[in-house]
């Protein structure tokens, strides 16, 4: 099977990192050649991004260009997988990545960096076969994110309102561009999902979109 390339995507402390990592895990076990990966990465430049991102919101032209090349760097290079993310593909993995190149698209559009060019600045990157948007109201995420230790510069509720409206209008775009998206709410009949029964709803959508590539 070629591979594919399965994005999570949404705001902070909605919980892409968790399903992320349970949806490769899961899919691993059924026997997929299924593989983690998450933006910003650990390289060189995902580190520089890290460290700005615990001074506040960094510019959002200057963002866009770090988030960018973290991006480039790790579709070609990044050792943790098999010749970087492209590597991967050829060989047929699923790669689930936590966050992409629509997070970019959202946050640093949210942020004031004109969307065209944001999808410019990244039309360098293929655009995931699957797009799985983890959709949480605000006031959820942001009690997540209360219990961190530390907080990084986006993880703020104006901030988060705004980059939620954005991804909405990124969804869009992604379909228009041939991309599959699907949005699951963390929500069903007013009571919040738990982990395990969220994470069957992202298994159940990616075997579904899996079974089409065969
Ligand atoms: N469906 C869920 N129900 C309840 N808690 C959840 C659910 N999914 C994730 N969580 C919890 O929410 C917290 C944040 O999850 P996670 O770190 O995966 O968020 P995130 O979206 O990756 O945030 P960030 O992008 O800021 O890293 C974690 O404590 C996780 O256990
Ligand atoms: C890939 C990417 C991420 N961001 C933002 C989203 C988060 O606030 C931080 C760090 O991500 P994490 O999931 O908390 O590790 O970076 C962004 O603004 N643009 C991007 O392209």
């Amino acid at each position: 099977m070629k591979g594919a390339i399965v994005a999570l995507e949404g705001i902070d402390g909605s919980g892409i990192t968790t399903h992320s990592k349970l949806l490769a895990q899961r899919l691993s076990s059924m026997g997929y050649r299924a593989i983690y990966t998450k933006e910003p990465t650990e390289g060189p430049v995902g580190q520089v991004i890290r460290q700005l991102l615990a001074q506040g919101r960094p510019e959002p032209r200057l963002a866009a260009l770090l988030f960018a090349a973290d991006r480039s760097w790790h579709l070609c290079c990044d050792p943790s997988l098999p010749g970087g993310v492209m590597g991967a593909l050829e060989q047929g993995y699923v790669v689930v990545m936590d966050r992409y190149k629509y997070s970019s698209i959202a946050y640093q559009g949210a942020s004031g960096a004109d969307p065209g060019w944001l999808w410019e600045v990244n039309s360098f990157a293929p655009e995931a076969d699957l797009l799985i948007f983890i959709d949480v109201p605000v006031e959820v995420a942001l009690s997540r994110v209360a219990e961190r230790q530390r907080r990084e510069g986006y993880e703020v509720e104006g901030f988060l309102r705004r980059a939620k409206e954005r991804f909405y209008e990124v969804l869009a775009q992604a379909e228009a561009r041939g991309v599959t998206v699907v949005r699951l709410s963390q929500v069903k009949d007013d009571r919040p999902l738990s982990v395990d029964e969220f994470s069957s709803l992202v298994l159940e959508e990616a075997l579904r979109f899996l079974k089409t590539l065969r």
